[in-house]
């Protein structure tokens, strides 16, 4: 492998399953090393992971990286969204941190939205109607359920912020993140004292949101990471607004991510404030708006459908009029945190292939369904449709999206955009680059573009109308709140 042109910087994705880091060539783009850990997450309702596992993870990836990582000049994290980290007056965490997609916070957030003026009140307030993954949410279970947990927090945390502090020794955040807290109002871009005080959040313990450009800190010299002392920190961001920056994106490119997380996404120059609660209107990392929308049940939904038939995930077969909603994690989008996966039209000749591409279908379906929302009304309909994460590199993945959007699909070749969009903060900071266009000049969202075909206009009606013959069910738990 020839030298690095440039300079040297780290990106890192710490991300629901785990933290992958890489070191980048600032001058081309060039992917120098790479390492990934894994974390462990709970499961049945409550989502939770110990912190120290997520700085454990990042330093077993840097040390993959090997020499490459101890010659950066710059480094930044990206991070799942809204997990709720909570610190004590030694910055030890208080308990494990609770997820995004923990959804015992559901009867909080519905109170939370009619206590303080209801979906329009929030949606113009923050951008967002709160559900059970928004941080706020979290916070107003641990002050029901563990009341001594909340009287031992001095710091609260997102989990990207948690790492950044432990490189740096400062409580940052930045307005990414930050617009994925439920106390951040987009209208004014600053900590909403109402709603803090609703939920007894001492506004003093909450990190300084640090601006695009702006440095975090420096690496401090109490650890053992391949970091020197010194080495520039820049604020990072959350995972979906590091995947935006990663591919340079333009307003109304859409992007569809497939991980742990489904989304939807794309940046608009307008404040978004969707009161049906659909799309989430979070803040992109720069100036900009991201409006997302963001399914619970995913690749790990499917795998889970095609581990249960013993099918590999591509042995997939067309048609059967069987359909699979995998809302396995209970849902967000649609919010249906109460429901559990549900299949219809099973007869004896259907197959375990096509059980397996229904599975497919219905994950695809609450995404696209989601997509016109998150456009403004006036994008492109025939831009492709960008697809990243774990599971753009699935050839079923990649066909369904296809078939079921009608659009022209584009699959980087660059596997991990949100640790490229990290790295891209990093090289802004040395540069005095824009982050968005540190990625275009790297060229991050090259790769083959699968043409249109017609959209299965069919199958999305079908299973339109099996969701909304089964609200009664799907829905039924909520009540019981
Ligand atoms: N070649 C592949 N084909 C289909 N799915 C894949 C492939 N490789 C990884 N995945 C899926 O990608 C998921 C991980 O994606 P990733 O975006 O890294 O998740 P996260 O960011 O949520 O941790 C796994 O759950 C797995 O199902
Ligand atoms: O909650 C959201 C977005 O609102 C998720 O997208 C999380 O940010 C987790 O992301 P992954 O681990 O699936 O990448």
């Amino acid at each position: 492998m020839s030298a690095a042109e440039g300079p040297l910087v780290v990106g890192v994705d710490t991300s629901t399953q785990s933290t992958k880091a890489l070191v980048v060539d600032v001058a081309t783009g060039r992917v120098v090393a790479s390492g990934q850990a894994p974390h462990t997450v709970t499961s049945g309702a409550g989502r939770e992971s110990d912190p120290r596992q997520w700085w454990e993870a990042l330093c077993e990836a840097l040390r993959q990286c090997g020499e490459p990582a101890h010659e950066a000049a710059a480094v930044s994290v990206g991070g799942q969204q809204h997990g709720l980290v909570t610190l004590d007056e030694h910055g030890e965490p208080v308990r494990p941190a609770l997820l995004w997609n923990d959804v015992r916070s559901a009867p909080q957030a519905r109170r939370l939205v009619e206590e303080l003026g209801g979906a329009k009140f929030w949606a113009e307030r923050t951008g967002s109607v709160p559900t059970a993954s928004f941080t706020v949410t979290k916070w107003a279970w641990l002050a029901e359920h563990e009341p001594e947990s909340v009287r031992a927090t001095r710091a609260v945390r997102l989990p990207h912020d948690y790492l950044t502090e432990r490189l740096t020794g400062q409580g940052t955040t930045d307005r990414g993140d930050a617009s994925g807290t439920g106390w951040w109002a987009s209208a004014t871009e600053t900590y909403d004292e109402e709603i803090l005080a609703h939920v007894g959040l001492d506004p003093a313990l909450l990190p300084r949101v640090v601006r695009s450009g702006e440095v975090a800190g420096t690496v401090r010299d109490s650890h053992d990471l391949p970091f020197s002392r010194g080495t520039l920190v820049a604020c990072g961001t959350g995972d979906n607004a590091a995947a935006a920056l990663g591919l340079g994106l333009r307003p109304g490119m859409p992007v569809m991510s497939l991980g742990t997380s489904g989304t939807v996404y794309a940046v608009s120059r307008r404040r978004p404030a969707d009161p049906s609660g659909t799309v989430a209107g979070f803040a992109d990392a720069r100036s900009d708006w991201l409006p997302l929308a963001c399914t619970l049940n995913c690749t790990l939904a499917v795998d889970r459908v095609a581990a249960l038939l013993g099918l590999d995930r591509e042995a997939v077969e067309p048609g059967g009029g069987v359909t699979l909603l995998p809302f396995l994690d209970g849902e967000r989008t649609p919010n249906l945190p109460h429901a559990s996966g549900l299949l219809y039209g099973l007869r004896h000749d259907t197959t375990g292939g096509q059980l397996l591409q229904a599975a497919y279908d219905g994950a695809v379906h609450s995404l696209l369904d989601a997509l016109d929302l998150v456009l403004d009304e006036d994008a492109d309909p025939s831009a492709p449709l960008l697809l990243i994460g774990g599971g753009a590199r699935g050839r079923a993945w990649q066909e369904t999206v296809r078939r079921l959007s009608g659009r022209p699909v584009q699959v980087p070749e660059a596997k991990e955009l949100v640790a490229l969009g990290a790295a891209a903060q990093a090289a802004g900071l040395l540069t005095g680059e824009d982050p968005a266009a540190v990625a275009r000049r790297w060229n991050t969202a090259v790769g083959p573009v699968l043409e249109p075909v017609e959209r299965d206009e069919e199958t999305l009606a079908r299973i339109a109308e099996v969701r909304s013959d089964a609200a009664p069910l799907l829905d039924r738990a909520a009540d019981t709140d």
